[in-house]
């Protein structure tokens, strides 16, 4: 199946899609089939194809270097506390595919040499890791990791506090439980006074 365009809001550019997209649709008209539905009635016929357009949207994080996305740094000579709070989160858990969604809270403590990443940086990286098959766990210590390792700071926390559909809509079927995860690295994991400030900062309650 040839590559398709799909304009992506992670780079902010369109991007060549590698997805085999005419895989997803027949994917999803055999599920529909399954499921007791008639894929050719009239509301359904364009929704394999829809469905294997918005999996590419989905999981374009699976194509994208999230080291790339902190390439920018900048000299400012500020050795303290930066966070942003409030990233909106989406992304699907890997084991039901379903949606889970929440805010992500990411603080650290620019190296030495003082130099800081662009904020809306931290943003795009959230959604590189968020477009992909993802426990959340998984998603927080990768953010975490990958700021460690690209922008050398002196510690970095990274907070989600996500809802999952797959225990809101199905299962268990209990809406509004929050799933807190944090991954601190660096000086804010060995120094609790740090910690308890960027925390105090990230969850002010
Ligand atoms: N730790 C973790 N678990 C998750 C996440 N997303 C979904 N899950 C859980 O993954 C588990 C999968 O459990 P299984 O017993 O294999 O699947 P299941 O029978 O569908 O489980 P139920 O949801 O309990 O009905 C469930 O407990 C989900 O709540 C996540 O991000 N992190
Ligand atoms: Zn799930």
């Amino acid at each position: 199946m040839a590559a398709r365009l799909i304009s992506g809001k992670l780079t902010g550019r369109p991007v060549e899609d590698a997805v085999d997209l005419g895989r997803i649709e027949k994917a999803v008209r055999e599920i529909l089939i399954a499921v007791g539905e008639d894929p050719d009635r009239d509301g359904l016929q364009q929704t394999p194809a829809r469905v294997a357009r918005a999996y590419a949207e989905l999981f374009a994080g699976l194509r994208v270097d999230p080291a790339q996305v902190l390439s920018t740094t900048f000299e400012a000579n500020h050795e303290e506390l930066v966070i942003v709070r409030d990233i909106d989160v989406m992304s699907l858990c890997e084991h039901h595919l379903l949606p889970f969604r929440g805010s992500a809270h990411i603080g650290y403590i620019p190296g030495p040499d003082g130099r800081i990443t662009g904020l809306s940086k931290l943003a795009r990286l959230v959604e590189v890791f968020a477009r992909r098959p993802q426990v959340q766990e998984r998603l927080t210590s990768q953010v975490a990791d990958l700021l460690m390792s690209k922008l050398a700071p002196r510690g970095v926390v990274v907070v989600l506090e996500c809802e999952h559909m797959c225990m809101a809509m199905r299962g268990i079927q209990k809406s509004g439980a929050k799933t807190i995860t944090s991954a601190v690295r660096g000086i804010l994991q060995t120094d609790s006074k740090s910690r308890s400030e960027a925390m105090a900062l990230i969850i002010p309650r």
